[in-house]
């Protein structure tokens, strides 16, 4: 489950590449409804319960946005240097994007029950530390992991 919201926050650089390119806003709420929505039928689909559901990915796209938001300024600000390419978003991104939920989905089925336990803090720090230690990520997307993973657990 953390592997997939790992994978899902460092898809964030590629979308923001793909909006310096098109100028189109961070923020797109038709779509975040869309996939708000997607994640819900395949809560009910798991098994899951839909607000859980929902919750955890409400804070992966506003883990996203963070990231979008921080590398837009600093490319505007000239003060990283700005992607010289990037992925379509509608045809190359976001299908990504809807097969991670199609995977995230169930795997939150899965662990959802955990969100109660006492220790669910303490396990999802050590797991957390452990994807990261698999998957190194830039400095952007490792300070988003927090907001990503802030309804995890009760
Ligand atoms: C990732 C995108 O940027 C934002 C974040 C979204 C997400 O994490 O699913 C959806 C829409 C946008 O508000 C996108 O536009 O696809």
């Amino acid at each position: 489950m953390l592997r997939l919201v790992i994978e899902r926050l460092d898809l964030a650089p590629e979308v923001a590449a793909s909006k310096y390119f098109s100028g189109q806003p961070v923020t797109d709420a038709a779509r975040e409804q869309a996939v708000l929505d997607a994640a819900s039928a395949a809560a009910t689909e798991a098994g899951a319960d839909p607000a859980y559901v929902v919750a955890v990915f409400a804070d992966q796209i506003a883990a996203s946005k963070e990231v979008q938001e921080s590398l837009l300024a600093q490319w505007a600000a000239g003060e990283s240097a700005a992607p010289a390419e990037a992925p379509d978003l509608a045809t190359e991104v976001r299908p990504v994007l809807d097969r991670i939920t199609t995977e995230l989905v169930p795997a939150l089925a899965a662990t959802a029950p955990f969100a109660a336990d006492p220790g669910c803090g303490a396990a999802l720090a050590d797991d957390t530390a452990e994807v990261l230690v698999a998957s190194p990520l830039t400095s952007e997307v490792a300070a988003a992991v927090a907001t990503a993973t802030s309804s995890l657990c009760d």
